[in-house]
């Protein structure tokens, strides 16, 4: 039986656009033909900022909320002030898509530039929380720009949100054959958010008998990361310290330009977004320099997430092989025709 995938794309601002464009030419190249790919650009960021003061609006995100998924570049750009474009566009989607399930793997792939070189076994995923915590913009200051000021930005974790992603993270670990469960946070010091982390974490863990966990305070959690990754099946984490260990963890695993991630929401209610974790990396756009390996690999967690396990296998042997065999400088066209190839051949 046909079927119509209908994906919204995002290009956004600096390499987002080079990356995306190679995204979408492998994607074409390994569906199969009774596949249809219906997809519909949505010129967001910066240059549409500078031009009408707007970043996303209701109507748009009504339009983009009827797709199967969206694919995203990525955001961000020194001409507009910082956290304009990264709030009112990328925050603003994942939460009213309610993306709780921001998934980023992490695998050390052959022949890539890492201190971690030689060590095959580094395979792990973080479940990083995608609506919460001190994402949500509960914050404000006074005296604001004077020598007085005061800043606050509160995390908020919720019961519920805690919760379900979570017991996402035990159904991931459950799954994979370690069956290893992490949970990283900081409940030393942030006692409350972490002890609501912690004692969720153990009441779902009753739950998953064959899963085994841990826990570990954030800052070790980057000793290990570094020093002895295969520790790691999967983690689950906070909003903010999710980010941070996803950079970190990309560029032991092989670079920043291989991440690929998810921002999945898993009741289905809305379509989950696809991009790479890296930014719009404004140093090299425009240049031909950014790897679009990442957005190939995001393209990969998004075929399985519809349902296209064949396929996505495909386009991760395709980067594995074309990986191995990378050697010299390669363009960011270059390296999205190789990848085209490969998984059309
Ligand atoms: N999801 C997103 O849209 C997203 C993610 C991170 C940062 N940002 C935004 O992007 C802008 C730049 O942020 P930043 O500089 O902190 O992070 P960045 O990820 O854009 O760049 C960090 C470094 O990694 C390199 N890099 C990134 N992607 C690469 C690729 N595919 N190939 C080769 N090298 C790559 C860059 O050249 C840079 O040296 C900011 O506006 C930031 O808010 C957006
Ligand atoms: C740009 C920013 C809002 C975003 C985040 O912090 O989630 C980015 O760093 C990421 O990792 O996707
Ligand atoms: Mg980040």
């Amino acid at each position: 039986m046909s079927r119509t995938i209908s994906l919204a794309v995002i290009p956004g601002d600096g390499i987002g656009q080079e990356v995306v464009a190679q995204g979408l030419k492998v994607l074409a190249a390994v569906l199969p033909q009774d596949v249809k790919l219906e997809t519909k650009h949505y010129e967001l960021g910066a240059k549409r900022w500078h031009a009408t003061g707007e970043t996303l609006t209701d109507a748009e995100t009504e339009q983009l909320r009827q797709h199967d998924a969206i694919l995203l570049g990525a955001i961000g750009d020194p001409s507009v002030p910082s956290g304009v474009l990264e709030r009112g566009l990328l925050l603003k989607l994942r939460f009213a898509f309610d993306h709780f399930v921001n998934l980023r793997p992490s695998k050390l792939f052959p022949n890539t530039e890492t201190p971690l070189a030689g060590r095959p076994a580094i395979d792990f995923v973080v479940v990083r929380e995608g609506t919460e915590g001190p994402y949500v913009g509960n914050g404000g200051s006074i005296r604001t720009g004077t020598p007085a000021e005061v800043a606050n930005e509160v995390s908020v974790n919720t019961a519920y949100g805690v919760e379900r992603v979570v017991r996402d993270a035990y159904e991931r670990a459950q799954a994979r054959p370690r069956k290893k469960l992490t949970l990283v946070h900081k409940n030393n010091v942030l006692v409350h958010a972490g002890h609501l982390w912690k004692n969720t974490f153990d009441r779902i863990g009753e739950e998953y008998p064959d899963v085994t966990t841990d826990y570990l305070h954030v800052d070790a959690a980057t000793i290990f990361l570094v020093s002895d990754p295969e520790r790691f099946d999967v983690i689950v984490t906070d909003n903010l310290f999710g980010d941070i260990i996803t950079d970190l963890a990309a560029a032991v695993s092989g670079g920043i330009g291989l991440a690929a991630s998810g921002n999945i929401n898993p009741t289905g209610d809305f379509p989950s977004m696809f991009e790479p974790v890296h930014g719009s990396a404004p140093d090299i756009a425009g240049t031909g320099k950014a790897d679009p390996t990442a957005t190939v690999l995001s393209v990969a967690l998004m075929l399985r997430h519809l349902g296209l396990e064949a396929e996505a296998t495909r386009v991760e042997d395709a980067v594995t092989a074309d990986l191995a065999e990378r050697s010299g400088a390669r363009s960011t066209e270059e390296i999205g025709d190789t990848l085209a190839t490969r998984v059309s051949g």
